[in-house]
C-alpha cells in the first residue's frame, strides 16, 4: 500500500456479491475447479461469509477448492466461520519475522495478529498453510534462513516469492533477490535439502528439509517463469476479466452483465479472451517497463475504459491512422516517455496515440484538420500542436519499425532499437484502447457499439499472431542474427567519425611524420579501411555485407592536440553500414594509439559517432 493510500472504488463499481456468485457459476459451469478470493484484501469484504457460503453450493457443478490470500490481520477471529462456509485452503502474507520490521514494511503494527492468524489456521488444520514471503534485497533476504528454520516445528508452506514489478513499487532490478541465489543462501546452510514434486500449474518450486515440519518453496515469477502450466484467469473486483496478471488486457465483465448481456454472449467475451491467453509474460526487463495495475488494485480500481465508446473510436482512430490521413503512412514513432504512446507521420497529417490509452491526437501539418478526426481536436491549436510536434522530435523519439494491421482495430508493432514487441490493442480482446480519445464517456452518448458487435469483430480476428521476428534475440531472448534475406538491396552509406586527442608532444611528432613507428596517418587511414572490411568478423551479430566504397580520411586539429577521424561507408545492400563506419573510425584511432604508445599512454579516445546514414527501411539519418 503506497504511503498516501489509494482512491477507494465507489461501492456501485464493485461487483457485487450477487455478480460475484453469478459469473462463479459460469466460470465453474466452463471448468473453472478451483476459485481463490485474493486481493486487495478479502477479509475486509463484509460479503464475504455470503460469498464463500454461495460459493460452497458450486460443488456439485465441479467446484473443488475455495482459498483466500490474505494478510490475515483479523483472520484468527473470522476463520473458524470462514471454514464452516466453506473455506478450504489458505496463503498468508508475512514478509517477516520480526515486529518492528513487519511495522516498516506494511505501515501500521499486527505482527502478533498475523501470527495469531497462522496458528489458527493451523489448529482448524487447514491444510497446506502456506505463508507467502516477498523477499527483498536490503530489506529481508537476511530473513530467510529463519523464514526456514521457522518449518522446522510447524507445519507450514513458506514460499519465497521473487519481488515483481507493479505500478508504484519502485521495482529495480537490484532489489529482486532471484530464487538461484535464495537457493544458495538456504544450500549454504541445509545442504541436503531436497526437491519435492509440484503439479502443472503451481507456482511454487517446492522444497523440504528432511526431517522439518513444513516445507519451502520458491515463487520465480521474475527468473524462471512458470506461465507454461498457468491454468488462471483472474477477475478483478470491479469486474475486469485478466487473462494474465501481468497483461494490462481487461475485459469489463461487470459492464457486460449489467447491460443485460447472455449468457450466450458472455462466454463468447471470456472465450475470446481466454483463447488469446499468451504462452507466457514478457521478460523480466520488458515487465518492469509496462504499466500494470498495482497488486492492491488488482482488486478494485476500475482502470479500464469503457467497450461501448472504445470500439467506436478504436475504429475511428485506426482509421485516421490508415486512410483518415488521405497519404500513406512512412513513418510511426514511439514517444520516449512511457505511456505517450506513437505518432504516426504521413504527408499531410501526423496523430499521436497514448499507449495507455488515455488520449488520442490527430494533427494537422497543414492549416485544415484531417477528415475523420476533426471534432475532437477543435479546440487544440495549431501552434501548440506544432509545438508538441517539434518536441516529440526533439526528444529523440525512438522508431517502430514495422507496423501490421489485422483489422480495423488491431495491429502490432516492433521496435528494434528497443528490443522489443508492441502490441497497440493487445491482444485484440481487450477494448483496444491504446487509440481511445478520451476516457469521458458522457462525452461519446452517441456511439452505440454493443459488447457483442464488438467482441464478434474481434472474434474474427487470428487467435495466433505472426509478429515479425526483427530483433536480435530470438523467442527465448537469446542472441540471434537477424535474417535480411527479404530485404530489398538499396544503396546504402554511413559517414562516423571520432576523435583521439594526443597531446602536444605526440602532435607534432605525428605532424611531421617523426614517429619512430611510421607514417601514422597512412597507417591509420588504412587500418581504417581494413577495419570497416572486418566488422562482421568482429561484431557477433553483424552482416557480412560486399561493400562498395570505404574512405577514411584524418585531420589534424592544432588547437586540441587531436586527430579528427571520418569514415564513409557504402554498399547496395539488404543492411545498413553504419556498423562498419564506425568500426572503421575505431580501428583508425586504436591504430593511432598503438603507433604512439612508446611515446605517451596519455591519449584519449573520443566522440565516436555516427554522423549521417542513408537508405534503407527506416530513413536516413543525421547526427544534430
Ligand atoms: N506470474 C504469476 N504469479 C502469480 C500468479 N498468481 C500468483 N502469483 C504469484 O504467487 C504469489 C502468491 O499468490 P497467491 O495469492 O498466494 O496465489 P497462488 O500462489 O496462486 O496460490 P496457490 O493456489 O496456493 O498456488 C503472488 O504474490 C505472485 O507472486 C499468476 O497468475 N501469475
Ligand atoms: C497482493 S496480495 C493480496 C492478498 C492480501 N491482501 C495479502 O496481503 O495477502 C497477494 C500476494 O501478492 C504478494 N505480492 C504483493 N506485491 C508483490 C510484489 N511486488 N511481488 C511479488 N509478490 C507480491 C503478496 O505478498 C501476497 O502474498
Ligand atoms: S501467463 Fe500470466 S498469469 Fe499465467 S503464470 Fe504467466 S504471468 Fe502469471
Amino acid at each position: 500500500m503506497p504511503e498516501e493510500g489509494v482512491d477507494l472504488t465507489p461501492k456501485n463499481k464493485l461487483l457485487s456479491t450477487e455478480e460475484i456468485i453469478t459469473l462463479s457459476r459460469l466460470f465453474v459451469k466452463e471448468g473453472i475447479e478451483k476459485i481463490r478470493l485474493t486481493g486487495g484484501e478479502p477479509l475486509i469484504r463484509k460479503d464475504l461469509l455470503e460469498i464463500i457460503g454461495a460459493l460452497d453450493t458450486l460443488r456439485d457443478a465441479g467446484l473443488q477448492k475455495i482459498s483466500i490470500t490474505t494478510n490475515a490481520l483479523t483472520l484468527s477471529k473470522k476463520l473458524q466461520q470462514l471454514k464452516t462456509a466453506g473455506l478450504d485452503q489458505i496463503n498468508i502474507s508475512l514478509d517477516t519475522l520480526l515486529p518492528a520490521k513487519f511495522e516498516f514494511i506494511t505501515r501500521r503494527k499486527g505482527w502478533n495478529k498475523v501470527i495469531e492468524g497462522i496458528d489458527a489456521a493451523l489448529e482448524e488444520e487447514m491444510h497446506p498453510v502456506k505463508v507467502n514471503c516477498v523477499v527483498m534485497r536490503g530489506i529481508n533476504e537476511e530473513e530467510i534462513c529463519d523464514f526456514v528454520q521457522w518449518t522446522q516445528d510447524k507445519a507450514i508452506d513458506v514460499r519465497f516469492i521473487e519481488y515483481m514489478p507493479f505500478d508504484g513499487n519502485k521495482w529495480n532490478s537490484k532489489k529482486m533477490v532471484p530464487y538461484q541465489e535464495m537457493l544458495g543462501i538456504i544450500r549454504a546452510r541445509w545442504p541436503d535439502l531436497e526437491r519435492l514434486s509440484d503439479e502443472v500449474s503451481d507456482t511454487s518450486k517446492a522444497y523440504r528439509v528432511p526431517g522439518f515440519a513444513g516445507q519451502i518453496g520458491f515463487i520465480t515469477s521474475m527468473s524462471d517463469n512458470f506461465c507454461g502450466g498457468c491454468n488462471r484467469v483472474r477477475i478483478t473486483a470491479d469486474g475486469n476479466l485478466k487473462v494474465c496478471l501481468f497483461g494490462n488486457a481487461e475485459v469489463s465483465l461487470r459492464d457486460a452483465l449489467r447491460s443485460g448481456t447472455s449468457e450466450a454472449e458472455l462466454l463468447e467475451i471470456i472465450g475470446a479472451a481466454v483463447k488469446r491467453k499468451k504462452k507466457q509474460h514478457a521478460g523480466m526487463l520488458s515487465l518492469a517497463k509496462m504499466k500494470n495495475r498495482p497488486m492492491i488494485l488488482i482488486d478494485n480500481k476500475h482502470q479500464t475504459v469503457m467497450p461501448k465508446y472504445t470500439a467506436k473510436y478504436a475504429q475511428c482512430h485506426i482509421k485516421s491512422a490508415t486512410e483518415g490521413m488521405k497519404s500513406p503512412i512512412y513513418n510511426i514513432k514511439l514517444c520516449p516517455l512511457p505511456g505517450q504512446g506513437f505518432v504516426f507521420y504521413s504527408e499531410n497529417s501526423y496523430m499521436q496515440t497514448q499507449y495507455d490509452g488515455v488520449s488520442c491526437r490527430h494533427y494537422s501539418k497543414k492549416t485544415s484538420n484531417v477528415s475523420g478526426d476533426k471534432e475532437h481536436h477543435q479546440d487544440t491549436k495549431e501552434k501548440d500542436q506544432q509545438k508538441q510536434y517539434t518536441n516529440l522530435e526533439s526528444d529523440g523519439v525512438t522508431d517502430i519499425d514495422t507496423m501490421k494491421y489485422w483489422g480495423s482495430d488491431y495491429y502490432t508493432f516492433v521496435n528494434t532499437n528497443n528490443q522489443k514487441k508492441l502490441k497497440g490493442a493487445d491482444s485484440g480482446m481487450n477494448p483496444p484502447h491504446a487509440f481511445v480519445q478520451n476516457n469521458n464517456p458522457s462525452k461519446y452518448s452517441d456511439v452505440d457499439t454493443t459488447y457483442s458487435e464488438h467482441y464478434n469483430r474481434i472474434s474474427q480476428l487470428p487467435s495466433e499472431i505472426d509478429v515479425p521476428e526483427l530483433t536480435h534475440i530470438d523467442q527465448e531472448g537469446k542472441a540471434q542474427m537477424v535474417s535480411v534475406g527479404h530485404k530489398k538491396d538499396t544503396l546504402r552509406t554511413a559517414t562516423a567519425s571520432g576523435v583521439i586527442t594526443v597531446g602536444k608532444e605526440v602532435f607534432h611528432l605525428i605532424e611531421s611524420n617523426q614517429v619512430k613507428k611510421g607514417d601514422v596517418l597512412t597507417v591509420a587511414k588504412l587500418a581504417g579501411i581494413m577495419g570497416a572490411k572486418q566488422c562482421s568478423n568482429l561484431i557477433p551479430l553483424c552482416h557480412n555485407i560486399p561493400l562498395n566504397s570505404i574512405e577514411v580520411e584524418l585531420s589534424l586539429d592544432a588547437v586540441s592536440h587531436s586527430i579528427l577521424i571520418e569514415a564513409t561507408v557504402s554498399s547496395s545492400g539488404k543492411t545498413g553500414v553504419e556498423m562498419e563506419a564506425l568500426t572503421g573510425v575505431t580501428i583508425a584511432a586504436l591504430t593511432v594509439y598503438d603507433m604512439c604508445k612508446a611515446v605517451t599512454h596519455k591519449m584519449v579516445i573520443h566522440d565516436i559517432k555516427l554522423l549521417s546514414k542513408s537508405g534503407g527501411q527506416r530513413g536516413d539519418y543525421k547526427y544534430k
